[in-house]
Parts: structure tokens; C-alpha cells; sequence
């Protein structure tokens, strides 16, 4: 049995571009990312997005204006935790991305996203979000270069994202 640890992940689109922060300390160090992170205790989970976004960049955007559009589930080799990823975009916000003790930000066009710089499974998922569909997938990782086996489906409603797959 694995211990589920739930966390936030937000992009912010702007026309063609994405906001993506270059993880500058902790879990995934360099990597470009979305921004998110643990909830709070008595935290929920869009909540937690909407604060992790302004805490990692600086933008404010309305817990009512994420769209909740994917769960990512990811399990190491020889580890017993699954982390439970909520995955939200928006393209409502206000402010301007600014540098934090946590993450540089950059747009990003979405024809030319560092996915080298990126972790492996974003390649797999980054198209249905990025053509609006809604998604559940599950990675089993082997260290954290190798993804052993996955599986990715479509996901047709809001409330699919709340049942378990
Ligand atoms: N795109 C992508 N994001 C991932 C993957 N795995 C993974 O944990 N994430 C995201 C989920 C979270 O937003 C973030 C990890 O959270 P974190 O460790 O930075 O959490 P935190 O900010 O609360 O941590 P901290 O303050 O204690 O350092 O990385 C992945 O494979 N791809």
C-alpha cells in the first residue's frame, strides 16, 4: 500500500506562451516546472494552488479561476509514497512574474518548451493539457530519469478527476 501525499502544480497561459519557473532549490532543482507544492494543514487543494502560485512567482490569481484539468500520480521504485499531483491551469491572473527564493519564471511559447530541461513524463501529459483535455495518468519511476511504466487516459468530465482510477 502506498502513502498518498497530495500536491498543487499551476501554468499560467498567456495567448500562445506558458509560464514555466526554473526550480532553483529542493525536489526537482533545475528542472522548469509549473509552480506548486504541499498543502497546509486544513489547507484544500485549490487553496493551496492559488498560494503556492503567489508564494513561488508573485501572481495572484483567483482560487475560482484555476481549472482543475488533470491528476498525475507518481511512485518511485523501492519507495512507498505516491505523490498525488493536482495539475491546474488559468489564463486569469494579475501581476507580473517575479523571481523568488524558489523559482525563476519565463514564458515559454508552447511550440518551443525546454522539455531536456524538464521532467521525463512532462512530454507524455504537457499535450492534453495543453489542448485542453482533461487527464489522469499514473508514472512508476525508477530514481528520477526513468519512467519504468505509465498509462494515460482521457478523462471526459470534472467529476472523472474525483473518482478513482
Ligand atoms: N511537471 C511535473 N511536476 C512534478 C513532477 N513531480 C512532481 O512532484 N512535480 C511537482 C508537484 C509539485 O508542484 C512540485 C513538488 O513540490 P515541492 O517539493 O516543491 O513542494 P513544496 O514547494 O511544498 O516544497 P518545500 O517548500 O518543502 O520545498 O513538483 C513531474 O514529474 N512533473
Amino acid at each position: 500500500m502506498y502513502v498518498r501525499k497530495v500536491y498543487t502544480l499551476v501554468f499560467l497561459r498567456e495567448d500562445s506562451r506558458l509560464l514555466l519557473g526554473l526550480k532553483k532549490r529542493g525536489f526537482g532543482i533545475n528542472k522548469w516546472n509549473g509552480f506548486g507544492g504541499k498543502l497546509e494543514p486544513e489547507e484544500t487543494v485549490i487553496d493551496a494552488a492559488a498560494r503556492e502560485l503567489k508564494e513561488e512567482c508573485c501572481i495572484n490569481a483567483k482560487a475560482s479561476d484555476l481549472k482543475h484539468i488533470g491528476n498525475l500520480e507518481f511512485t518511485f521504485e523501492g519507495e512507498s509514497t505516491l505523490m498525488d499531483v493536482k495539475v491546474f491551469t488559468s489564463k486569469i491572473f494579475n501581476g507580473e512574474p517575479q523571481e523568488t527564493d524558489e523559482m525563476r519564471p519565463r514564458w515559454f511559447n508552447i511550440d518551443a518548451l525546454p522539455f531536456e530541461e524538464m521532467w521525463p513524463d512532462d512530454r507524455i501529459w504537457f499535450p492534453y493539457m495543453l489542448n485542453s483535455k482533461l487527464f489522469f495518468a499514473q508514472f512508476h519511476y525508477k530514481g528520477f530519469d526513468s519512467i519504468l511504466k505509465y498509462n494515460i487516459v482521457e478523462l471526459h468530465s470534472v467529476q472523472d478527476l474525483y473518482k478513482n482510477h
